[in-house]
């Protein structure tokens, strides 16, 4: 079982001594109640000694059930850590076209639903082990006082098993579908929150989209849901059924057939009763593992060769990258394939040289590739075709993690941290004022000394100056701003193009711009121009000669 092996993989040790403990309350507690059974039908055994029996059995079963408690709730923790931090670290080192082929609705699944799956199953271990261990002790007893209706009880343990397993798979046939009704319904709630203005501004697509977009999935979630817990229970009541119906069959008809005392047959009905909630307890969680082990499943999916790696996929880059030249792409291509209408968009071939110091501009209409072309230039996205060189040496995956910490980019969809994390402003604080100074945020936002940002509750101009912030902190070689001043008012514009961009090339910054701005073109040393995945025109600096159709384009 795939839940047992993860948790085998991380301490073997010490499932084994959680094990060993469970055994030993099990046993001390078939032990209680053999002491009980003998002081209900023996005077001679209600002695002071006996007493004293009772009592260390007692404390013993209390310590070892305690023992293989805290040491199972130890695993399990542990595990549930471990599962948080390696979904987190397999979300970092994943390629960004494996994430977005994923899809984050599927992450979100992952993590709200599948990792509490595993953790309610991993949580029961310390019962199923206890359990077992009592099942297994008052068996044994059970043999020592009456072997043939130990016998009868072995074979009821078989036969009620065999016949609870197969509800059970079908129950977690339907729990299984379950989960990617789950991805389904996290996307609707993604658009929710996403969507939230546009759906309070218009009441027939709130309708709909409540109706179809979340309704639709949700009820047949609970479908799902419904008749998988509802085999559970009906399954349930029948072994209890069966259950009460063996010990009818025990005490009716099989001792007249047999030579048992009535005083051996009340110990053994005793025994049976106290079987009773173990018994149910491990059927029970028969469904509880079996859907820990599908979440899990699930969760190694995302990434099946690299899951049981050991934890040496660090995904932080702590070395120093070398000094930015020159990069060169040599016929570098990028495939979208979008199977839902079986049409695909193919950047490149691109072949394309960048000095160090120099201010390219990248102009094209909207979705002739730009974005992806800075994605596959930062090293974001590896080429399906060509090679990417930086200062003479080839760009593989061995390296490509060290070639990304050459650039800093904010991209159009960017995210600001309420944190500079790893950045330290303490190091730079007069550099962060001056900064925050020219980007005009000084009166608006503080930086603790921490790195905490004091608000990031600001305009979309306003937050991608912030960005701009960190970027000026990072202190790469390579800029890439993807319509950065989109949002930016004509003010500032002029202070972006014609100040902050010269002062990044006069620093010796390589800097690529995409924009639609017209009126700025003449800082840019280079225009490249993107005309449906191609780059159709890299002229050299100045006179800048647009083709028409991209001459009014701002
Ligand atoms: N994650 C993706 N999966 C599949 N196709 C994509 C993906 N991202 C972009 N595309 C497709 O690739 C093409 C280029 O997209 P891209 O975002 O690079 O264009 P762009 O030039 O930056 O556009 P815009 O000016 O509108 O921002 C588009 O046709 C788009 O449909």
């Amino acid at each position: 079982m795939k839940l047992l092996a993860f948790l085998l993989s991380r301490s073997r040790g010490l499932l084994v001594l959680a094990t060993f403990a469970g055994i030993v309350s099990g046993a001390s507690s078939s032990a209680l109640v053999s002491v009980i059974n003998n002081a209900l039908t023996q005077d001679t055994f209600r002695s002071g000694k006996t007493l004293a029996t009772f009592g260390g059995i007692l404390v013993l079963f209390v310590t070892s059930r305690l023992a293989s408690q805290y040491v199972l709730n130890h695993l399990n923790q542990g595990a549930l850590l471990e599962l948080r931090m390696r979904l987190s670290r397999r979300v970092l080192t994943s390629t960004l076209r494996q994430l977005e082929e994923t899809g984050m609705h599927r992450l979100q699944t992952l993590l709200t639903d599948d990792i509490p799956a595993v953790s309610n199953s991993l949580s029961l271990l310390p019962t199923i082990a206890i359990s077992a261990a009592t099942l297994i002790g008052c068996l044994a007893y059970l043999a020592t006082l009456s072997p043939i209706i130990f016998v009868f009880m072995i074979g009821f343990i078989i036969v009620g098993g065999l016949i609870y397993r197969l509800p059970v798979r079908l129950s977690l046939k339907y729990f299984q579908q379950s989960r990617a009704q789950s991805d389904i319904l996290n996307k609707a709630f993604r658009s929710l929150m996403e969507g939230i203005k546009e759906l309070k501004l218009h009441a027939p697509r709130r309708t709909a989209f409540l109706s179809q977009g979340v309704e639709v999935p949700a009820k047949e979630l609970r479908r799902l849901m419904r008749v998988s817990s509802n085999i559970l229970s009906t399954n349930a009541s029948w072994t209890s059924f069966l259950f009460f119906a063996f010990l009818g069959l025990l005490l009716f008809s099989v001792t007249r057939l047999t030579d048992v005392s009535a005083t051996t047959l009340t110990s053994c009905t005793l025994i049976i009763l106290y079987l009773q909630q173990p018994l149910d307890l491990l059927l029970g969680s028969l469904n509880v593992l079996g859907r820990g082990n599908i979440a899990l499943e699930r969760l190694q999916q995302l990434d099946p060769q690299g899951w049981n790696a050991k934890e040496n996929d660090s995904p932080s880059y702590e070395g120093t990258p070398p000094r930015f030249e020159r990069l060169e792409l040599r016929g570098v291509t990028h495939t979208y394939f979008r199977e839902n209408d079986d049409t695909r968009f193919v950047l490149g071939p691109i072949n394309l040289t960048f000095q160090r110091g120099e201010l390219v501009f990248l102009v094209g209409g909207n979705g002739s590739g730009k974005t992806t072309f800075g994605k596959l230039l930062t090293g974001l996205y590896a080429p399906d075709a060509g090679e990417v060189w930086l200062n003479g040496e080839r760009v593989t995956d061995a390296n490509r993690e060290q070639y990304r910490q050459q650039f800093t980019a904010v991209f159009s969809d960017f995210h600001l941290f309420d944190n500079l994390f790893g950045l330290d402003p303490s190091d730079r604080g007069a550099r962060v004022r001056e900064y925050l100074s020219r980007l005009q945020l000084d009166h608006k936002v503080r930086i603790s000394e921490e790195g905490t940002l004091s608000t990031t509750s600001l305009s979309q101009g306003q937050r991608k100056r912030l960005a701009l912030l960190t970027a000026y902190l990072e202190e790469r070689s390579f800029y890439l701003f993807d319509e950065w001043a989109a949002d930016q008012d004509p003010a500032f514009k002029e202070i972006f193009y014609n100040q902050l961009l010269p002062d990044l090339k006069a620093q010796g910054k390589t800097v690529l711009v995409i924009s639609h701005d017209n009126r700025f073109f003449q800082v840019a040393d280079r225009l490249l121009v993107l005309e449906s995945g191609r780059l159709v025109d890299s002229s050299p600096a100045i006179g800048l000669e647009l083709p028409e159709r991209h001459r009014n384009a701002s």
